[in-house]
């Protein structure tokens, strides 16, 4: 039997109604990427058919908002009630340690990330779920090649995130052509917010750049001026996530997309928040996240997904830069966020 053969392999009964709206169920939902994308989802398929999750206690805005439960990814029979209970159909899957809190506790991202991630993939392989998983510039290491990098090249990433981020991408991509599995996977580059704190990922300090230079007026870059990585303006990401995960299968020629939106140093974004900030002064103290940083790719090649499901993004550097200058001078609430978080 070919593999083709097997792929049309999906347990009978148990596929979505494709009349109805999906049931959207998002692990990991209280970290930067998990509200902006609930309030999207939301906003296309109804506030009650997106159940955001996590393991930790949620505000009064989040409750306020939508279903929220608790949900701990190491607890398949309690992933199973959730999805039976609500009816799921679609589960988007971010619980993670991120790059550089995973090397700070590797037996632990270990659990999360590849643990984890074998309870969603089987789980969304029993209840016939579409599943999407992120993948991101960190899957790569410094044997690919990192100007441009294209979506497939060598992987050998030199992180346990990186490692466990290459496992989902080839187990996803396997139970997609062994069972069918509506596996899809987009790699992002460090996306930037402001109104959510990030969790302890390499790119971090182009989200802490905005709230020290404008508290302070100064900022202490914990990498190099000349570090050149790949970006995302967190809507472009968001938006990129909903327009994949509702394209058609026939549009798709691979499971595993590369997209990104630009490629900037310190020394850039420096000087585009200079353009509002003018006497913003900054030290380069590079630690142990410059390693991490000089393995990764610096542009990122996604032409992949803008012919195959025409992916454009929206924000470049000054222009994201001017919207989050001006959301946090006239938002007390993003201050707020910025002064409450430790990145
Ligand atoms: N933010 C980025 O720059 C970026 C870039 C590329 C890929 N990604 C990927 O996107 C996803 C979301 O990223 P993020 O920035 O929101 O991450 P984050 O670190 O901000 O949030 C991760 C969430 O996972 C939760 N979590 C931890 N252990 C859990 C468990 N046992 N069960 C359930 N939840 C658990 C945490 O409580 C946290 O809220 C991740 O998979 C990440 O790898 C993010
Ligand atoms: C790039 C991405 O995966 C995350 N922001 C990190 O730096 O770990």
């Amino acid at each position: 039997m070919r593999f083709g053969q097997i792929r049309a392999v999906v347990q009978p009964g148990l596929r979505r109604f494709s009349s109805s709206p999906p049931r959207i169920l998002i692990t990991g939902g209280l970290g930067q990427l998990g509200r902006g994308l609930a309030h999207l989802l939301r906003s296309r398929y109804g506030k009650d058919n997106v159940i955001l999750s996590d393991i930790i206690r949620p505000s009064d805005d989040i409750v306020r908002a939508g279903p929220y439960v608790f949900a701990d990814v190491l607890d398949f029979k309690n992933l199973q009630e959730l999805v039976v209970n609500n009816r799921v159909t679609w589960l988007v899957h971010f619980s993670a340690l991120l790059s550089a809190v995973g090397e700070q506790n590797v037996p632990l991202a270990v659990r999360v990330n590849i643990e984890g991630l074998h309870n969603v993939m089987e789980l969304s392989k029993q209840y016939g779920l579409r599943l999407f998983v992120p993948s991101t510039i960190g899957a790569f290491g410094p044997e690919s090649p990192r100007n441009p990098t294209p979506d497939v090249t060598v992987q050998r990433p030199k992180t346990i995130y990186g490692v466990s981020k290459v496992h989902a991408e080839l187990l996803g991509e396997y139970y997609h052509h062994r069972f069918g599995l509506d596996f899809r996977c987009l790699r992002f580059p460090g996306v930037i917010s402001y109104d959510t704190p990030p969790g302890g990922g390499t790119t971090d300090y182009a989200v802490q750049i905005f709230h020290d230079a404008l508290r302070d007026g100064e900022f202490r870059c914990y990498l190099r001026e000349d570090t050149r990585l790949p970006m995302i303006y967190i809507e472009d990401c968001l938006r990129a996530l909903a327009e994949f995960m509702s394209c058609p299968e026939g549009m798709l020629r691979r499971r595993t997309y590369n997209i990104t939106a630009m490629s900037f140093t310190p020394e850039e974004i420096v000087r585009s928040v200079r353009r509002h900030i003018p006497d913003l002064t900054v030290k380069y103290a590079p630690d142990h996240r410059q390693q991490i940083a000089d393995s990764w790719p610096e542009v990122f090649d996604d032409s992949n997904a803008r012919r195959d499901w025409g992916w454009q993004h929206e924000y470049d550097l000054d222009r994201m830069c001017d919207i989050i200058i001006h959301a946090l001078r006239v938002t007390p609430e993003g201050k707020k966020t910025a002064s409450a978080s430790s990145f």
